[in-house]
């Protein structure tokens, strides 16, 4: 029988994927007043607005035709749950849980767990302790090729046991050395800089990639969006894909929007002012995509 999904990839048709809702994420006014500033936000985020940002994304994602299921609340987690693609990584054999790199997000992968068990979904592997791995890290090249940023989140620990599990499904894993920036205290992954957005097109944001990952990205047949400077604060580098070019992101982004469809992608923005920019987590890191139909 033919192969009809694949988990391995970031831009075919999206199928099924899980969210963190926000609501169960940031709870109430209390929990967010008690939490932002330790969590290095660059704001308090506003609950009855990141309510209604969060009910257009979810429609945008809806309307992309993917079925929605939802992780659970756990008494360990922070407002930054909501960014659940960071948690863990999905293949086609099974789920690999990660160990976070920002000591407050550690309790995630345990509270995942519990949800794919319940959605009968393998556990592949996990990511132990020296080791540390996050999910916004790691980007599908191809079906047999993944990207993985060594920075301040995924230690050189966590990238060897990953590629040991990895090699033992066929899967090659390139490291991309991420550089400083803004230093330890900043969320910065792989997927700041990288969205994968169909076989040949990608966004990038060309200043903080290194250039024998950019060589690689361009021998492999990538054409390259760039985003412009005035647009890597405002997520305009963190894309979902729904289906090949077809573009989730986070509005305020106009320059890279117009490249986009220069390119034939297809854009829907939603407001993402107080659930994506104050946090740091563009719609990538609100989805954690199960599986996409082949
Ligand atoms: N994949 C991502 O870029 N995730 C964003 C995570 C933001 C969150 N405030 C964090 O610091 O971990």
């Amino acid at each position: 029988m033919p192969e009809k999904y694949t988990s391995q990839s970031e831009y075919l048709p999206l199928d099924q994927v899980l969210v963190m809702p926000v609501a169960e994420a940031f709870q109430d006014r209390s929990k967010i007043e008690a939490e932002w500033e330790k969590l290095n936000y660059l704001e308090l985020p506003d609950l009855p607005l990141a309510l209604a940002e969060y009910q257009d994304f979810m429609s945008l994602l809806r309307k992309s035709g993917a079925e929605i299921f939802s992780f659970a609340k756990g008494d360990s987690l922070t407002l930054d749950a909501v960014y659940c693609r960071d948690a863990s990584i999905v293949t086609d054999q099974g789920v690999i849980l990660c160990r976070m790199g920002k000591e407050q997000r550690q309790g995630e992968p345990l509270i995942q767990e519990k949800v794919f068990e319940t959605l009968d979904i393998p556990i592949l592997g996990r990511i132990e302790a020296p080791g540390t791995l996050e999910g916004g890290d790691v980007a599908w090249l191809d079906r047999q090729t993944l990207a993985v940023g060594r920075s301040y989140r995924t230690n050189s620990n966590g990238i060897e046991q990953l590629t040991g599990m990895m090699r033992a499904i066929g899967v090659d894993v390139i490291t991309v050395a991420l550089p400083h920036f803004r230093g330890p205290s900043d969320v910065f992954h792989l997927m700041s800089i990288l969205s994968p957005l169909d076989r040949d097109l990608a966004a990038v944001y060309s200043p903080l990639m290194p250039i024998a990952f950019r060589n690689i990205l361009l021998e492999r047949g990538y054409q390259l969006v760039e985003v412009p400077e005035s647009e890597f604060d405002s997520l305009g580098c963190n894309i979902l894909a729904t289906g090949p070019r077809q573009c989730v992101m986070a509005e305020g982004n106009p320059i890279t929007e117009a490249a986009l469809r220069k390119e034939g992608c297809t854009v829907s923005t939603y407001t993402g002012n107080e659930v994506s920019v104050k946090g740091g987590g563009g719609p990538t890191c609100l989805t954690r995509p199960l599986r996409r139909r082949i």
